[in-house]
């Protein structure tokens, strides 16, 4: 009889993730067997991967297991490593309260992108500190088809071009990645928004992710566009000692976003566990070569 390993199946505003579960870092989880995972016909399905494995067990955290007892090890459905992923950070929290390391209150999680804290709300929904947003200076001008708009550069610890648009359907399909340029302006690759307004502090927006193609959120995405939307309205609470608070609806749900007078950006949104399983060992070490 084959080995099980466990997994979960979860999703913050429709972002689903697969989980696994590896406190100690045991499970070889290389790019092929990534993909495998998150492929929609052949595996579970996901947007991306949540490796939860305590700081001290993972290299690239034990700098961090101070300040954070548990790792988030984010993977892109391609298999691609990236720094941050806004809504998978919050889906982890929640599997660290369903699997019982941690209560209801403040969670520190330490990611590529540095430690987030976490808040578990009663009524359902996850609060993160999701830092500080950087504005590289730049033009940047992202297309699709026939259409292209500039685009405002904006780093949550990961790439973002967040282009206002007249109309969502405008980006069309997204089966493939936006082109942009320059071609320099991003070397290892950027999450491309596309935002509407809505109404007053309120937009709506689609995304293409790095790695991962369209999704129906990205956490990072949304305050990206929160804080190049505050820009664009002449808001910036570092400047004015206002927060600016701004709702941001995604094709899978809405995410609130405040940028506080410190910078410091906080996004609340939902969190959900929908399955648990167990996956072949067999058939995840045959991706292992
Ligand atoms: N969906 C995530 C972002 C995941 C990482 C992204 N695809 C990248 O490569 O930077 C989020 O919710 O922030």
């Amino acid at each position: 009889m084959s080995t099980r390993i466990a997994f979960l199946k979860g999703h913050g505003t429709e972002n689903d993730f697969v989980i696994v579960p590896d406190p100690e870092n045991v499970i070889e989880l290389p790019p092929a067997a990534v993909a495998a995972l998150c492929d929609r016909r052949a595996g579970i399905g996901g947007d991306g991967l949540l490796h939860v494995v305590r700081s001290e067990a993972h290299p690239e955290a034990r700098h961090l297991a101070a300040e954070a007892e548990w790792f988030m090890d984010y993977r892109n459905a391609d298999g691609s490593i990236a720094e941050m992923c806004g809504n998978g950070v919050r889906v982890f929290a929640r599997y660290l309260q369903r699997a019982g390391h941690t209560g209801e209150g403040d969670l520190a999680v330490a990611t590529r992108g540095g430690v987030k804290t976490v808040h578990i709300d009663k009524d359902g929904g996850v609060t993160v500190g999701m830092g500080r947003a950087r504005l590289p200076e730049g033009d940047v001008t992202v297309s699709v088809g026939d259409h292209s708009w500039p685009a405002r550069n904006v780093n949550m610890g990961n790439p973002h071009a967040v282009a206002f648009v007249d109309d969502l359907a405008d980006a069309g399909s997204l089966n493939e990645a936006p082109p942009f340029s320059p071609a320099s302006a991003y070397p290892d690759g950027v999450n491309v928004e596309f935002v509407v307004d809505r109404g007053p502090r309120h937009v709506a927006m689609r995304v293409h992710e790095r790695g991962s193609g369209e999704t129906r959120s990205c956490g990072t995405g949304a305050c990206a566009v929160a804080v190049a939307t505050a820009r664009r309205d002449g808001a910036d609470p570092t400047v004015t000692g206002a927060p600016a608070t701004y709702t941001v609806d995604v094709p899978g749900g809405t995410l609130v976003i405040t940028e506080r007078p410190d910078g410091e950006i906080e996004m609340t949104g939902p969190a959900v566990i929908v399955a648990e399983g167990e996956l072949d060992a067999e058939w995840l070490e045959s991706f292992v070569r």
